[in-house]
Order: C-alpha cells, then sequence, then structure tokens
C-alpha cells in the first residue's frame, strides 16, 4: 500500500494561515492523509463562521473549531450555542475558565465534542509560576483535567508529555488531543512541552495537532503524508 492511498491517520491539521485561499489549498493538500482540519482564532476572527465551510468543502474532513473560549459561563453558554449549528468535531474551551463554565459549554452545545485546553504547550515550568502556578506543568495539567471530565468535557488538550498520565487517570472513554509535536529535528517555535509524533502516538494521544510542520514545509500533502505514515507506523489504530 503506498503513502497516498493508505487510510487517513488520526491528525488534525492546524489551518493557521492569513487567508483563506491558502487554508483551502493546505486542506485539500492534507486531506488524502489526515482525518481532521483545525480552524483557530486568525481564521475564525477574519472570516467568521463562512470558513468552516470552506475548508469543509476543500478538505470534506471534519472541522475542529479550535475558538479556546474563557469567559462567564453564560457568555461561553451563549458562545458554544452560536457555534454549534457549524457541526465542529470539536470545540475547544479553556479548563482554567473552570467547572460552572466547562459545563455551561457542555449543556449549551450537547451535539459537539467539547474539548478543554488543560496547559497551553507553549508554556513552561517559568511561564506556569508567573502566572501563579507553582510547579511542574504535569501537577497543573492534571488538575485542570480532573476539573474538566468532572464537568462533563469528553475530550482533553495537553502536551504530548502529560498523555501516558492522564490517560491512566481518565480511562479510555476522553479523547486526548495534543499539539507540541514536532518531528525528530524540526523547529520548536513557540512551542515548549513537545515530542515527536512516535511518541505521542505511544503515549496514548488519539488526535494529534500538527500544523507548522505541515504548513510551512515546500510540500505540505508530502510532510502530510510522511507524518501519516509515521503515526501509522507507531501503531496508531486507523
Ligand atoms: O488548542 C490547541 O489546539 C492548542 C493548544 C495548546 O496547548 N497548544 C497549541 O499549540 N494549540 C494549537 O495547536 C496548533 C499548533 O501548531 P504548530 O505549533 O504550528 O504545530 C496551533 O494552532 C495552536 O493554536
Amino acid at each position: 500500500m503506498t503513502e497516498t492511498t493508505a487510510p487517513s491517520a488520526p491528525i488534525a491539521v492546524a489551518l493557521d494561515a492569513r487567508d483563506l485561499e491558502t487554508a483551502a489549498t493546505w486542506a485539500s493538500a492534507v486531506a488524502p492523509h489526515v482525518s481532521t482540519v483545525k480552524v483557530g482564532l486568525e481564521l475564525y476572527l477574519r472570516y467568521g463562521p463562512d470558513v468552516v465551510s470552506a475548508v469543509r468543502g476543500a478538505s470534506r474532513l471534519g472541522v475542529f473549531l479550535d475558538l479556546k473560549l474563557h469567559d462567564i459561563p453564560a457568555t461561553v453558554a451563549g458562545a458554544a450555542r452560536s457555534v454549534a449549528g457549524l457541526r465542529p468535531s470539536i470545540l475547544t474551551v479553556h479548563a482554567g475558565g473552570g467547572a460552572d463554565m466547562i459545563r455551561a459549554a457542555v449543556e449549551a452545545a450537547p451535539e459537539t465534542r467539547i474539548a478543554a485546553v488543560t496547559v497551553l504547550t507553549s508554556m513552561d515550568e517559568d511561564d506556569l509560576e508567573q502566572v501563579g502556578l507553582l510547579g511542574p506543568a504535569r501537577d497543573a495539567v492534571r488538575r485542570l483535567a480532573a476539573l474538566a471530565v468532572g464537568a462533563g468535557a469528553r475530550a482533553l488538550v495537553c502536551s504530548p508529555q502529560e498523555v501516558a498520565l492522564l490517560r491512566s487517570e481518565v480511562g479510555p472513554d476522553v479523547t486526548l488531543i495534543t499539539p507540541g509535536v514536532r518531528p525528530a529535528g524540526a523547529d520548536r517555535g513557540d512551542q515548549s512541552r513537545v515530542a515527536t509524533p512516535e511518541e505521542a502516538v505511544a503515549a496514548g494521544a488519539d488526535l494529534l495537532v500538527v500544523g507548522r510542520p505541515i504548513t510551512r514545509a515546500p510540500d505540505p500533502g508530502a510532510a502530510a503524508a510522511s507524518l501519516a505514515a509515521a503515526v501509522r507506523r507507531a501503531g496508531v489504530r486507523v
């Protein structure tokens, strides 16, 4: 079986593009190889809900809507309700908004998988200390994960370095999503808590979020194919 005909791998490609045309080109190039495309704040704030149908049309894939909602419960409930009709496969909220806020999102969009972002993968221990969180990142991740699952979240976002720990704590039914994925030797950029795709898979991640290693590659389609093959070789169920 060649890479181009192999089944898609559980990778969400972060379409962090300046314009819709670029995002649609990337979406269509990666579509044969991955399961999901991710729309984040850059595209959504520029184009609004139309961007979701545009990248869905270009890729025919599920759209992960990464808006990282973080506000009082009533406001987050309203925001989740506002985007539920776009039928995203996943919608992110910040776990740090607290249990009532997470529950409000879950209840407002019952058909949407709400993913709670624990501690951003760009943050290291010094960053955490600056915002008043003392100790290793994994302690904060663990605490926020327990809070989010208790509030009804069925998915969590964490770094690959915390996946194994969370899996042992939340069991097999919660979807564990990991950004901070960097193939060996790739530029980390602004990411701190990183691991390779193979390590993320071995740790038990369900969905790997990968942006620049694919989208900034000379050939995003070929980069997605190669990453998908690495993920499959590492043993993920496809
Ligand atoms: O929620 C996310 O997707 C997310 C959470 C997190 O802790 N870290 C993180 O990098 N992300 C997103 O994952 C993507 C990572 O992109 P790259 O660093 O280019 O691979 C970006 O779109 C981020 O917004």
